[in-house]
């Protein structure tokens, strides 16, 4: 359909309707033959007509409009282009193709109200988009009402705040108003309908003047009009104030004496009388919007700047506003002029600018510059990017400065890593989190807090200096500890004929030894008396392999395991100084025996020993006899208890019965008090020994694993703190109590403890001391005796013959302790750590070398205790010690040499005694309950306790 055409049918449309009314001044109008043109085609009467042509042909100079082109002068931005006044011009036609399809019932009062839907921004200025047809001055004023009439949807953009930036923007001329004496109509076809940092933009001169005379016609046409329809309605300027809302309908009140508004004084002041027109003129806003889309696709001309890429979009970093940006004066949207307050989030662009999420998203699905500063985005469309590659490039060749030092960094830098890689530490430099997928080309925009150190190479490389060495240092010494001391000693004792499993470098022969055990539990005999396959497999297997001394590895310690008699015997002529406890005791066993007797060596050693030696000489241990049948008197009582109520006999699970009983015994022999007052520390001890035991399972690098800050761990801390604490309570009370020694309680352990804590013979704290011997004494001494009556018991109710023997022999009672001791000595392992070289036997023993004896191997010989070794026959010690074995020293039950038993006299007279009691009272017989399972737990005890069947006798 022509143009032509369309004016005629319009016009046709038009006289058909017989009350038809002006478009400016809404008078009625009669049409006739002379609307023929695109003027009368939109209703608007003679007298308006004239007024509008001649108006906007004259040379409009007054004070106001020249005001406003300086105005609009200082806003116009440099980037005024000529497509899109051309697609201006293409959009005017597309309105009136479109009036021609379309009818709007717009003479419908609701439909005026809606039609009244168009944006405010908070800084007060409203803007709409209309057509800038100017070779059609009035269509300005047509699309003017258009849009205050008509429902044109810009979509929610930036919340309350602005229009739709989609195609329309770039596509409609934009008309700011601003409502306070300085205001202004902008008509604006620049890219940028926010408005924002419109400032920094210079203005082409010769398209702003050509802008400037399209606007000045325009706005003259404009107060030409209003003046017309002020004059035809008799309204005062002064009744125009501004915009106001009513009931969602925006009516325009101007302050302006030269400005009136066209559509003032209709009905009232503020209430605006519906727009009659001509419906076919108008497109309602979902037409609009199809106009808008339908042209942004067809027009293949169309150019400028397009959208952001969609990856960039999403890789968008966010900002959080913080307290430094408010000491910087604050946030402001630059779209929306809204404040950004701390702590809400804010987006970043490359060129630093902060936007709302809501303002600057909207925009970047339209455009790929910062709005403004105009730094220029990733696209995906690759024709934009080639072009910007190019003219980068360009900038790049001669040289050309840009805006900003970012700008500089992301342009200069956009094909360069290093220069993307310069930025990131910027970008990082803010609180940047990201909130977008990564890996994109956009990732220069992530942060990475690597970035945000910088160090002056000075001190980096002092760092370094320092770093090195240590680290060096730190290596060495573990590769020390680990291989290079180990083998050091390996080699020595190999060149002189000792065998041995292949260590490796981390674990030693730990692997094997697992392994080992793994083979060969199922050929563990669990009701013998020989536990050794079960607790010790390895050093069964490797000694059958080696011979009587081989060499291991294990945590980094070289262990020499010596069997042989003549060497055993020779480990008892080195000194504690020379051949002493094994320094890594110290730490192991601290939190159970601190630095007590067990643990020490040397000078410190020799002091303690001297200290608490005495008091387990003979004469003293007569004088505990009562104490010991006191303890014991509980014990026999409850048993009885049980046994009368249980009818004479019944199973009786003895293992605590008798822990209790000794400690009871050490209680008062030692420290003069009862096993009630030191209970809780026996307790403690009790598990304290527990959870080490289990940590002892860790062996090689796995043994790392007691350094850990782990539940365990904690736990035994815990522990370990509490019992120093009851000790230490319970010296002072006892020291108090007497004011000297007591015969009667016997603390005199406790009072030689705690005098020797204050000579000068030992390297600690006197607390440490005191805490240290009381831990060793209560363990060594209770645990110890306990397990040695259970097993006892256990022999006897196995050997019937032996129990009446003992029963009526305090001799046979002898023999079957010292029988029982053998089989089941408490102190299993005898460890000793060649402080300096010494010769065991003939062979050369490297300082640091760890010697072993297993005693229970020792005890278990055949060839040292004849066939029947693993026999419970009391019998052999008949004839003492010496008639038992061959060598005697092999016997080893309390230790050897310089660091046997301080508490032995005290340990047989306990037994002796409390055995007796118990066998003229009771008789033992084994329980089908019993699980003979003996485990290494410090000592060797009953794995799943002792139950025995008593019977009261
Ligand atoms: C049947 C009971 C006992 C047995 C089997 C026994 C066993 C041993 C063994 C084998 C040693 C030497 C450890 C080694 O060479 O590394 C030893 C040392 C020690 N025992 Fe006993 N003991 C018993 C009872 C006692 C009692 C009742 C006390 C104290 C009340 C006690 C306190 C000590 C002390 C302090 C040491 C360290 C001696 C030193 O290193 O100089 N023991 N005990």
């Amino acid at each position: 359909m022509s143009g032509n055409q369309t004016q005629s049918s319009d016009y046709e449309r038009l006289a058909s309707q017989p009350d038809a009314q002006c478009l400016v001044c809404t008078r009625p109008f009669t049409l006739d033959t002379e609307v023929t043109n695109s003027f009368e085609a939109l209703a608007i009467c003679r007298e308006c007509k004239a007024t509008v042509l001649n108006d906007s042909q004259r040379d409009v100079t007054t004070s106001t409009s020249q005001q406003r082109r300086q105005r609009r002068r200082r806003s116009r931005t440099a980037s005024l282009e000529s497509n899109e006044d051309a697609f201006s011009q293409q959009f005017s036609q597309l309105i009136n193709l479109a009036r021609q399809g379309h009818e709007a019932e717009i003479d419908d009062p609701t439909v005026v109200r809606q039609l009244a839907s168009y944006n405010s921004t908070p800084n007060q200025s409203q803007r709409w988009h209309a057509s800038d047809d100017e070779s059609d001055g009035l269509s300005y004023a047509d699309s003017v009402f258009d849009e205050l009439e008509s429902n044109i949807s810009f979509g929610d953009y930036g919340g309350e705040s602005d229009a739709s930036l989609g195609q329309h923007s770039m596509m409609g001329r934009e008309i700011t108003i601003q409502l306070d004496n300085e205001s202004y109509m902008n008509t604006d076809t620049d890219i940028d309908p926010m408005n924002a940092g419109i400032d920094q933009w210079d203005s082409d001169d010769q398209e702003d003047e050509d802008v400037q005379l399209e606007e000045s016609d325009f706005d003259e046409a404009v107060d030409a009009m209003q003046q017309h329809q002020q004059q035809s309605r008799g309204i005062g300027p002064s009744e125009l104030t501004g915009w106001e809302s009513e009931d969602g309908v925006w009516t325009w009140r101007s302050q302006r004496a030269n400005m009136t508004n066209l559509m003032a004084g209709m009905e009232g002041p503020d209430v605006r009388a519906p727009f009659v027109g001509n419906p076919g003129d108008y497109a309602d806003a979902r037409q609009f919007e199809m106009i808008l889309e339908q042209f942004a696709e067809d027009d293949s001309s169309r150019r400028g700047a397009p959208p952001a890429a969609t990856s960039f979009i999403g890789n968008l970093p966010s900002l959080v506003i913080s307290t430094s940006h408010e000491a910087d004066g604050g946030v402001i949207c630059p779209v929306c002029k809204d404040p950004m307050p701390i702590r809400t989030r804010a987006k970043q662009l490359p060129c630093m600018h902060l936007y709302h999420s809501s303002c600057i998203l909207p925009w970047l699905s339209s455009r790929n510059t910062c709005p403004v500063c105009r730094y220029e985005l990733p696209t995906d469309d690759p024709e934009s990017e080639r072009s910007e590659r190019a003219a980068t490039n360009e900038r790049d060749v001669h040289g050309v400065e840009e805006h900003t030092h970012l700008q500089e960094i992301g342009e200069e830098g956009s094909d360069e890593p290093e220069a993307e890689e310069t930025q990131d530490m910027f970008n990082d430099a803010v609180e940047v989190t990201n909130t977008g997928e990564h890996g994109s080309e956009d990732s220069r925009y992530l942060q990475s807090p690597v970035h945000l150190i910088s160090m002056p190479p000075l001190m980096e490389n002092l760092l370094l200096l320092i770093l090195v060495p240590l680290l060096c240092l730190a290596l060495f010494c573990l590769c020390n500890i680990l291989w290079l001391r180990p083998e050091k000693i390996r080699k020595r004792l190999r060149r002189q004929g000792v065998k041995g499993p292949k260590p490796t470098l981390l674990d030693g022969n730990t692997k094997e030894m697992k392994r080992i055990r793994h083979e060969l539990k199922p050929m563990k005999k669990q009701d013998s008396n020989n536990y050794i396959s079960t607790l010790f497999p390895h050093i069964l297997v490797w000694k059958e392999t080696y011979g009587s001394v081989f060499l291991y590895s294990s945590g980094g310690r070289e262990i020499l395991h010596v069997s042989q008699p003549d060497m055993v015997k020779d480990i008892d002529h080195w000194t504690p100084s020379e051949l002493g406890k094994p320094n890594y005791l110290k730490k192991t066993r601290k939190a159970l025996l601190g630095g007590g007797l067990l643990t020490v060596n040397g000078d410190e050693w020799a002091y303690q020993r001297k200290t608490m030696a005495p008091e387990f000489f003979m004469d003293k241990i007569k004088g505990m006899i009562q104490l010991i049948e006191d303890a014991t008197a509980p014990l026999l009582e409850a048993w009885e208890n049980i046994l009368d109520s249980a009818g004479g006999s019944t199973e009786i699970v003895v293992d605590d019965y008798l822990r209790n009983m000794s400690a009871d015994v050490i209680a008062r022999a030692c420290f003069g008090s009862s096993f009630a007052k030191g209970e809780e520390i026996f307790c403690m001890l009790r598990k304290l020994q527990k959870a080490i035991s289990q940590q002892d399972a860790f062996v090689g690098l796995s043994a790392l694993w007691k350094h850990l800050p782990t539940k365990s761990n904690r736990e035994i801390r815990n522990l370990v703190e509490k019992v120093r604490l009851l000790i230490l309570e319970l010296a002072k009370a006892n020291v108090n109590e007497n004011g000297a020694e007591n015969a009667a309680t016997h603390n005199g352990l406790l009072r030689a403890i705690v005098n020797g804590a204050h000579g000068a013979g030992h390297g600690g704290t006197a607390e440490d001391f005191i805490v240290g011997n009381c831990k060793t004494i209560y363990f060594a001494g209770h645990e110890t005796t306990a397990v040695t009556a259970i097993w006892c018991l256990m022999l006897l109710a196995k050997h019937p013959e032996w129990q009446e023997r003992a029963r009526i022999e305090a001799l046979e009672l002898t023999m079957v302790i010292q029988e029982t001791l053998r089989l089941y000595p408490p102190a299993s392992l005898m460890m000793r750590e060649a402080l300096t070289d010494i010769k065991i036997g003939d062979l050369d023993v490297p300082r640091g070398t760890i010697v072993q004896v297993t005693r229970s191997m020792l005890h278990l010989d055949k060839e040292v205790w004849g066939p029947d070794a693993e026999e419970f026959r009391p019998g052999r010690f008949a004839n003492g010690v010496a008639g038992a074995c061959k060598p005697a020293h092999l016997y080893t039950p309390f230790g050897l040499g310089h660091r046997t038993c301080i508490g032995q006299n005290l340990a047989m007279t306990e037994l002796k005694l409390v055995l007796a009691r118990l066998l003229s009272r009771f008789a033992f017989s084994p329980s089908p309950t019993y699980r003979h399972a003996p485990v290494f737990r410090l000592t060797i005890e009953p794995g799943f306790g002792m139950p025995l069947v008593a019977k009261k006798l």
